[in-house]
């Protein structure tokens, strides 16, 4: 059964109404103040959980704020809509199935019902499949054609089935084992081809065709040319069973492709894309990290999927997280989402949660197919800090709109470096420090005064120099990078789109916006190649055609 909840009209609702109000009283709320009135504030708005430390008091956010926020929260039963995820409701209502990425990282003895079918057994059975992979390959048994032990193994697949992989087994290479070297192919791109190809050797190297449908161009494509690379130089179609597994489920493309039966990873309908790392679409993680340390990933992800179960809304870390961005989306108009991490193995956290948030969020209709009414899912970016700070940090401190930001930071590194990491801590702080403190016309007057420069001058740069300050931010605080606080802090932002697609009555499930792309592509390359005659629709796409083929004609 379909999930039937209508969704609810929010705009309607009383407490969006009173959250309205209070936004024009908020108009010249200062978080200077409330800090300075409220000595208490940082230990009200904190708390811990699942290894994690969520600082949340730099926020454009009163008691009343909070208050209301959790009101509407009740208001709109996200609670029921939370317990209908777990419970594995079609969530998932335009494809007719549930979301059920938690049940990857459930413990053993656990029941989940899918159709009235218990799925459990099948993800356990693939967590020893996966298993036995990993020893396999990791004890020297799994051999290439050369019968050299695999060194270097090469992830196939583009979205979900790269990014969540990439970011995690890169955020913990220093629990990495074994030597297995691990890179990834998503981009439909010959350079990106040609220069990983350039690293490696055939013997030695094992290929993952990531694709849960099997059929998206990118990945076929790469992996055609990866088996094309594999015969040139010196493999052989016979020992290809040696060099390409597979994780989807699509059994019949994968074996169609040449990979054997026993190779092929599965994963289900009921898993999306990027919520899909908590699945055989890991594996390069396990490759990796070895299947102990992907187990705790899964155990940290599970501590997640529990708090956010069971703890009360003002204590509940993706509750908060969801509401403050509604309150910044939809009452402040804000349009973007900043994610910084201030950890070189933590780089790849703002490309992830960009597919999770904007692949989920990205809507303009309710499950229903009503339009929503107000803005749903912003645009996510960001980067490292301290390199954003000497780049686009200048627009968040100066610039005409609001962007809220999530700053990431671990207390202990992992390569300590002089006095690196303090100062990368430092900066981190001082950073959303600064967002919130800004600096008055009358500081900024103040500081050029100071440096002896004439009353001409102070008045001309004074204005240069104000920095508005009262920009909202969150930190979040790791102990160290492990597996199990990495996996908490991915569930905590899938949890987070989940509420939030919840407010606002839409399917964070599906992705049907990038399909016109994909089946324009084909008339377009039809046409490029020279096997479609007729014109493109529009005379923009079809000179930029013609611009192609003249270049490559003869
Ligand atoms: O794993 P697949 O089926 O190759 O899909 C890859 C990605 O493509 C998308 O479908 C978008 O085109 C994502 O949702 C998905 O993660």
């Amino acid at each position: 059964m379909a999930y039937h909840r209508q969704p609810l009209d929010v705009l309607a609702l009383p407490t969006w109404q009173a959250l309205q109000q209070h936004r024009q009283a908020m108009q010249h709320f200062s978080m200077r103040d409330a800090f300075a009135a409220n000595p208490r504030r940082f230990e009200q708005f904190s708390l811990s959980s699942c290894g994690l430390f969520l600082d949340y008091s730099k926020n454009l956010a009163s008691d009343q704020t909070i208050s209301l926020l959790m009101a509407l929260a009740r208001e709109v039963g996200l609670e029921q809509s939370i317990r209908a995820m777990f419970d594995g409701e079609k969530l998932n209502a335009s494809e007719g199935r549930p979301a059920l990425h938690t049940a990857l990282r459930r413990p053993l003895g656990d029941k989940v019902l899918v159709d009235g079918v218990d799925v459990m057994p099948q993800v356990q059975r693939v967590l020893q499949q996966m298993t036995e992979l990993v020893g396999r390959i990791h004890s020297g048994l799994w051999r290439g054609f050369s019968e050299k032990p695999i060194t270097d193994v090469v992830n196939i697949g583009i979205g979900g089935s790269f990014l969540g992989p990439q970011l995690v087994s890169e955020a913990l290479l220093p629990f990495a084992q074994r030597g297995v070297r691990c890179h990834y192919l998503a981009n439909i791109d010959g350079s990106e081809f040609h220069e990983l190809a350039a690293k490696l050797q055939a013997e030695t190297t094992l290929f993952i065709v990531s694709s849960k449908s099997f059929g998206t161009l990118e990945t076929l494509k790469n992996a055609q040319a990866a088996r094309g690379w594999y015969l040139a130089q010196g493999g052989s179609e016979a020992e290809l069973y040696r060099h390409f597994i597979a994780v989807s489920s699509n059994r019949e493309a994968a074996v169609s492709f040449g990979i054997r039966e026993e190779n092929i990873f599965p994963m289900w309908d009921w898993v999306g894309g990027r919520y899909s790392l908590w699945s055989a679409i890991g594996l390069p993680i396990a490759l990796s990290i070895g299947m102990s340390n992907f187990k705790e990933l899964l155990a940290g992800a599970y501590s997640m999927d529990m708090h956010f179960k069971t703890a009360p809304f003002e204590q509940n870390m993706p509750v908060l997280l969801a509401l403050l961005g509604i309150w910044y989306g939809n009452f402040w108009d804000a349009q973007s989402q900043a994610i910084l991490p201030y950890d070189h193995y933590l780089r790849n956290i703002t490309k992830h949660l960009q597919q999770l948030d904007m692949e989920s969020n990205g809507k303009s209709v309710r499950q229903d197919g009503s339009p929503v009414a107000g803005a749903t899912g912003p645009v996510i970016w960001g980067g490292v800090g301290c390199n954003g700070q000497h780049a686009y940090h200048q627009l968040l401190h100066q610039g005409t709109g609001l962007i809220p930001a999530d700053f990431i930071v671990p207390v202990v590194s992992f390569n300590p470096v002089a006095d690196h990491h303090q100062w990368l801590y430092a900066n981190c702080l001082s950073q959303s420090q600064a967002l919130m403190l800004g600096k008055s016309r009358e500081e900024a007057e103040a500081e050029l005064r100071a440096k002896g420069m004439g009353e001409d001058d102070v008045q001309r740069l004074a204005p240069h120099k104000v920095i508005p300050g009262n920009r909202p931010s969150n930190t979040l605080v790791l102990e160290r990078i492990s597996p199990r606080r990495l996996g908490a802090l991915v569930a905590l932002y899938e949890h987070k789109v989940f509420a939030q697609s919840a407010i606002w009555g839409i399917n964070a499930f599906d992705q049907w916006g990038v399909e016109l792309g994909k089946e324009l592509g084909k008339g377009v390359y039809s046409r490029m190649v020279g096997s479609e005659q007729s014109a493109a629709e529009d005379g923009s796409t079809q000179g930029l055609i013609n611009y192609f083929r003249g270049r490559h004609r003869g």
